[in-house]
């Protein structure tokens, strides 16, 4: 999994066009969505990611906790991004690993916006550019190499 996770202003995202065959089924309401004062956090999930999920998971929110520490993020946007890694996991093993980020990092007591899974999306992204405005992580399941 590679994340890259943006200190930002605010985050707003429109669905344009589906991107997979079977995108996932999302509401009207969620056809938009915006956050302010937020901790936007791209996340690629890679085939490595396969081998443990679970893991993966739980490497992933200590990591998206950390950073929010840091930044003071209160908020986080979970944001599907299959431009990350040029070796990505199956569509529906990526969902489930996002879905299961942005249900523990609300168990975590953040206020969590996960962008819709399978779909082109225009999105605004203001950067705070602070020095810690900017990170990447990468984590993968214990024993495999991060690529
Ligand atoms: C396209 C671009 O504008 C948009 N932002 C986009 O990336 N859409 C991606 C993700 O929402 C999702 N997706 C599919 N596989 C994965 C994966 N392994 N990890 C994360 N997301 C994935 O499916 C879409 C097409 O790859």
């Amino acid at each position: 999994m590679r994340m890259l996770l943006i200190h930002s202003d605010y985050l707003e995202y429109e669905v344009k066009d589906r991107a997979l065959k079977n995108p996932e089924p999302i509401s009207e309401e969620q056809r938009k969505g915006r956050l302010d004062e937020v901790l936007a956090v791209f996340m690629s999930v890679e085939k490595v990611d396969e081998a443990n999920p679970e893991e993966v998971v739980e490497k992933a929110v200590k990591e998206i906790k950390d950073v929010a520490g840091q930044v003071k993020a209160e908020k986080i946007f979970v944001y599907p991004f299959a431009h990350l890694s040029s070796d990505l996991a199956k569509p529906d093993v990526a969902l489930e690993v996002l879905q299961k980020v942005e249900e523990k990092l609300k168990e975590e007591g953040f206020e969590v916006k996960r962008a819709p899974f399978g779909y082109y999306k225009a999105f605004k992204l203001s950067c705070k550019g602070h020095p810690l405005a900017e990170l990447s992580r990468s984590v993968v399941p214990s024993g495999e190499a991060v690529s």
